[in-house]
């Protein structure tokens, strides 16, 4: 198997899993993950005027502009260069894509497919640590002790733009701005894309696919 270093994205609408896909292919391959809002919400949560602005979008469920996130996305990838990529929510525009294409070469992106109604769902019982971006799902995944994290034992609190006015705005954007993106990466033959609504029905085939490309650290059930 070859051993070059892995360029992979997952992509998808709030609340399709990417996040809970990366986690598990972050410990089934033995790699860290990127995720953009993640990063976002550390990076500009933090005071200052740009944070402020950037805080508004977050909030809205709006897109922060291309240019400052994948400013920012860049200048994070270039530190990372010598280990394997695994893109959780960037790109999210043409732009971005077209950005991320002028520093490397992807080997596969990673689609998901979930529908509307479940995502909504979903969306409605996440709950977070903020602290560490660790992901509750209150019929999924619950906490040991509701309302708090396993780990620390600090408080879980619900995301601002997972209230339904902002999540219906983040889907309608999601759709408008992910589609070039996803005939792009199809032209390209290097879309997966993995349709359904339960995280662990998809997973083994996302495990396969990976395990084509990178060598596991762990069994597929043991994610
Ligand atoms: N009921 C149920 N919940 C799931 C499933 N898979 C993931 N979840 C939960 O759904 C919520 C959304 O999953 P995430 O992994 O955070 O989704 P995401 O795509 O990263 O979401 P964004 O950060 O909004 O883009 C979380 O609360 C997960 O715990 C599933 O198969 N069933
Ligand atoms: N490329 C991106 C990624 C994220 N955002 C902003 O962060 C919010 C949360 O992102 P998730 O990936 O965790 O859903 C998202 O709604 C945007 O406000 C962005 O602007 N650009």
């Amino acid at each position: 198997m070859a051993s070059k270093l892995l360029r992979a994205v997952v992509l998808g609408p709030p609340g399709s899993g990417k996040g809970t896909v990366c986690e598990r292919i972050a410990r089934s391959f033995g790699l860290q993950h990127l995720s953009s809002g993640q990063f976002l919400r550390e990076s500009l949560g933090g005071g200052g005027e740009a944070g402020a602005l950037a805080q508004q979008y977050l909030e809205r469920g709006l897109l922060v502009p291309d240019h400052v996130i994948t400013r920012l996305m860049v200048a994070e990838l270039e530190k990372r260069r010598e280990q394997h990529w695994l893109l959780d929510g960037f790109p999210r525009t043409l732009g971005q894509a077209e950005a991320l294409d002028g520093i490397c070469q992807l080997d596969l992106v990673i689609s998901l497919n979930i529908p509307f109604e479940t995502l909504k769902d979903r969306l409605s019982a996440r709950w977070v640590h903020p602290a560490s971006g660790r992901v509750y799902n209150m019929d999924f995944n619950p906490p040991h002790t509701q309302g708090v994290d396993d780990l620390t034992g600090e408080p879980l609190v619900q995301r601002e733009d997972d209230r339904p006015e902002a999540v219906a705005a983040r889907l309608r954007k999601y759709k408008d701005a992910a589609k070039p993106v996803m005939e792009l990466y199809k032209s390209r033959g290097i879309l997966h894309s993995f349709s359904g609504t339960e995280t662990n029905k998809i997973w083994p085939y996302v495990y396969t696919l990976l395990s084509s490309r990178i060598p596991p650290v762990l069994p597929e059930e043991e994610h």
